[in-house]
């Protein structure tokens, strides 16, 4: 049974499929199966605009509000209530504009994030998108792959499948022929080819992921978000409580009391939060997408930007991800000139078919030169009987074949602490040689053979050689590990790779090592023994898998936020276990569904960018977070306070809720902001405590401002009513809006930090449209009196005084580091393995066309 020639457009791909008479299904077949069946998705992804908008209706606030002023409209003021009604469509539409807009940008997101499968259409191999897989399609499976369906397997070779995501059970499972890979599982060993028998919603996979909805769990960030809404929440109700209360007590119309209380909550409550944080992630995201770093959920970003430790694998990150055979060297250390049984041609003879793997890869190239893809892989007078192919945790793989007259040969190649360790006898020169190489920083493969045996046994073997590759390290590794260090994150190295040849790379890049664990040393620590190691290691080196995992949570439960990054299938362990986990798009499906962070390009230096990003995010977000707690809490608590007092409301519900709008529209640029330098060279924490002293601080300040202002208004100006209104309007219209440019930031304003354009813009606007409303021909509508000079400059005076000493004020306010709350949320790796069966809900372009070749979109 040799491999079948294939047919159809050449590909660069040169698998072989080895059952002739299977030829697959044609695109034909499959888009007529998909239109009855539908796609293979487990979830979908649109922006909903009715969705959207149901989302900002949903605040029961806004409800009553709207029922209140329904209510007022046909027993009192019916201007009152009209301008009410007008405010709210206006606040429902900002919240709406922003928020679709986001999601948009989310939608678009996902259109990058697709992940292929291999699959046999019309007899041609091709790669499709794994949405668009239907029963019956023929399907291939190699390490590493996350099972794109059900498939009933009809070959497979040393087939073992991590179910866990299913069953929790965490030991592989065996898969022969005529079993059922399940889709979502994962294959840690071998490869397969099988026939699609269910897809979609009606696997197990698909009906876990249905049933968790496609809302993902929260991160530290959101709870923290959630947190502070509920704060202010507490801080509406009793404001809202004791001001209808009073106002009954004092006798006041219930209706008035009632719209006058919903009032001062809407504008204590932060209705934009959801708008503001979604178009900073979104905005965020779209710089990241220009950079080659793909988010697959927004949050994610945030994520990143709180990275303390980043694990990096050392393969293909810090070095080339091409590597390249350098020499071939007998076991005495003498170079094989490609001797029938020297390493070379055995190396060759036990590789995988092209495409396995960069070391592979290597042997194809030197057998073939650089085009080794297409065609016949194994030299000629062989025939494989059986093979075990590399997996992480034997660091070997091997093969046994037989030559044209019958005789076998056992043939081993492995990391050299292995093979070596299963030679009969290893000469002093060959170990020594070993050592020799990996000092000089060499990848290293060693060979072993085992002649005559019958079956694939390995042990007694004896040494062939060693294969030496050379594996330089990656242009920009150096800066890019200054720049994160220069960001406060610390840089180690988790790698399968020898202890010297990874210390020998640092010292190349200039990350400097205080230690090196290897994994034998790891598997003796405990893991109260293994977290005192872990400050003190820099390289952690012939690690497997499940050590990689292990490192990483033990990192993470003392304390820090952890990101991993890598590319194979001994990283997904790690990804999943990391708080963000990071893969590129070249790398093992496995891997690219356990990350988070997807980088179009491996490239350590576009992860600074990201974690940048990502605290610019955080920064502007808790700038919003800190306005809405300073003036505005403490202008809705004055009014709160003036309404007990005076013998008139200090601000009609119309003129709260216009305040409110042209306050939070001012807001809507603070995403856009600058954010200072030192904001961005330390991993931030969300700190609820430092809002509520905040709030506590600059609330009360801005409140003794107001009461100076009434106090003004009415004893030294004697005003009416609709002039006291409109004063107090402009007054705090202008003191909340312009203190953006204090809070903003730890410096001195606009001299030592300055804000960004579009900002200065929003809040100048609002100010200045704040400042005519009294004077427009509709202000009596309004309830609004023009303000005579003298009052408009006593409010000038005190909104000096008022920024002044906020400033002054600021500068003693310290930051407590926060502790960070340890939160890995349920489900998360449904969730993440799910992402690439996604469907868009309305299909753009109907019907693939059918002659697309495969190779186009893979690496
Ligand atoms: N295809 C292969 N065949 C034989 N031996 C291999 C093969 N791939 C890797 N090895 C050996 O196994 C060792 C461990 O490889 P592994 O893939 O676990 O980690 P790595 O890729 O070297 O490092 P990193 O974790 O940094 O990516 C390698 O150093 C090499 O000696
Ligand atoms: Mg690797």
């Amino acid at each position: 049974m040799g491999p079948i020639e294939m047919t159809g457009p050449a590909s660069d791909e040169g698998s072989t499929v080895t059952e002739p008479a299977v030829t697959g299904l044609t695109d034909e077949q499959a888009a007529a199966i998909r239109s009855t069946v539908g796609s293979n998705a487990v979830r979908s992804h649109r922006a909903r605009p009715l969705a959207v908008l149901a989302r900002q209706l949903r605040n029961p606030l806004l409800m009553l509000l709207l029922v209140a002023a329904t209510v007022s409209f046909f027993v009192g003021e019916r201007t009152d209530a009209v301008v009410i009604g007008v405010i709210i469509a206006l606040s429902v539409g900002l919240g709406f504009a922003n928020e679709y807009r986001a999601e948009r940008a989310v939608e678009a997101l996902h259109e990058h994030m697709r992940s292929r499968a291999r699959v046999l259409r019309g007899g041609t191999l091709v790669e499709r998108d794994v949405t668009d897989l239907v029963p019956g399609d023929v399907v291939q499976l190699k390490l590493g792959a996350v099972v794109p369906a059900d498939i009933e397997l009809t070959e497979a070779r040393d087939v073992e499948c991590d179910e866990s995501v299913l069953t929790g059970e965490s030991l592989p499972v065996r898969r022969k022929p005529g079993d059922t890979a399940l889709m979502g599982t994962v294959v840690t060993a071998g490869t397969a080819t099988g026939t699609v028998s269910r897809t979609g919603a009606r696997t197990a996979f698909g009906a876990i992921a249905a049933g968790l909805g496609e809302r993902h769990a929260e991160t530290a960030f959101q709870i923290g978000l959630r947190r502070f809404s509920g704060l202010l929440v507490w801080v509406a109700a009793a404001l809202t409580a004791g001001v209808f209360v009073t106002n009954l007590v004092l006798g006041r119309p219930l209706l008035d009391a009632m719209l006058f209380s919903l009032a001062i909550a809407v504008g204590v409550t932060p209705q934009l939060l959801p708008a503001v944080v979604t178009t900073s992630l979104a905005t965020g995201a779209r710089r990241l997408t220009r950079l080659k770093v793909l988010v697959k959920r927004l949050v994610a970003i945030e994520d990143l930007g709180d990275v303390e430790v980043l694990f990096t694998d050392k393969t293909g990150t810090l070095t080339q991800a091409k590597i390249a055979l350098r020499q071939a060297l007998r076991p005495d250390g003498t170079p094989d000139r490609g001797d029938a049984l020297g390493p070379f041609r055995l190396g060759v003879l036990c590789a995988d078919p092209p495409g396995s793997g960069p070391l592979d890869d290597a042997l194809h190239d030197a057998l073939h030169g650089t085009d080794a893809g297409a065609g016949e892989w194994a030299p000629e007078g062989y025939r494989q009987v059986d093979a075990k192919p590399f997996d992480h945790e034997r660091r070997m793989s091997s093969v046994l074949v037989e030559d044209t007259i019958g005789d076998t040969l056992t043939i081993v190649k492995g990391a050299p602490e292995a093979v070596l360790a299963r030679c009969r006898t290893v000469p002093e020169e060959s170990r020594a040689l070993a050592g020799r190489l990996f000092a000089e920083g060499a990848r290293l493969v060693a060979v072993a053979v085992r002649p005559g045996a019958r079956e694939l046994v390995e042990s007694d073997l004896d040494l062939a050689g060693f294969l030496v590759f050379s594996d330089p390290p990656k242009p920009g590794v150096e800066q890019a590990l200054r720049h994160l260090s220069a960001l406060g994150v610390t840089v180690k190295i988790l790698t399968g790779d020898h202890p010297t040849v990874a210390t020998g790379l640092c010292e190349k890049i200039g990350l400097p090592v205080s230690g090196v664990l290897t994994g034998e040393e790891i598997e003796r620590l405990d893991d109260a023994a293994l977290t005192d190691a872990l400050p003190a290691t820099t390289v952690f080196a012939r690690v497997s898998p499940e050590q990689k995992a292990r490192i990483v949570s033990i990192q993470r439960s003392g304390g820090l936020d952890v990101a991993y990054l890598g590319d194979g299938v001994n990283d997904a362990l790690a990804l999943h276990r990391a708080d963000v986990g990071i893969s590129v798009d070249t790398g093992a499906d496995v891997a690219r569904d356990a990350a988070d962070v997807v980088l179009l390009e491996k490239d350590l230096g576009v992860l600074a960018d990201g974690i940048v990003e990502g605290r610019r995010i955080f920064a502007n977000t808790i700038k919003y977070l800190l306005m809405g707690t300073a003036s505005n809490v403490g202008n809705m608590f004055s009014a709160a306070a003036a309404s007990a007092v005076l013998p008139f409301l200090p601000m009609l519900p119309s003129q709260v809720l216009l305040n409110n709008l042209l306050y939070d529209a001012s807001q809507l640029a603070i995403p856009a902001d600058a954010v200072d330098r030192e904001q961005l060279a330390r991993p931030a924490r969300f700190d609820l405590g430092l809002i509520r002293r905040f709030m506590l601080v600059f609330g009360p300040l801005s409140s003794v401002f107001d009461l100076a202002m009434f106090t003004l208004l009415l004893r030294v100006f004697h005003t009416a009513p609709p002039l006291f209104r409109a004063s107090w309007f402009v007054e705090s219209l202008a003191t909340q809006t312009l203190v953006i440019f204090i809070v903003r930031t730890r410096r001195t304003p606009f001299w030592r930090s300055r804000p960004a354009a579009a900002l200065v813009i929003a809040v100048g606007t609002v100010v200045a449209a704040g400042l005519a409303l009294p004077y427009a021909p509709f202000a009596p509508d309004l309830g609004l009196a023009p303000i005579p000079p003298a009052i408009l400059g006593t409010v000038a005076v005190l909104l000096i005084v008022y920024l002044a000493l906020v400033e002054a004020v600021k500068r003693r306010f310290r930051t407590v580091p926060a502790t960070r709350e340890r939160h890995l949320p349920p489900h998360r790796r449904v969730h993440r393995r799910s992402t690439p069966f996604s469907r868009r809900l309305r299909p753009t372009r109907r019907n693939q066309a059918p002659a697309r070749s495969a190779g186009s979109a893979s690496s």
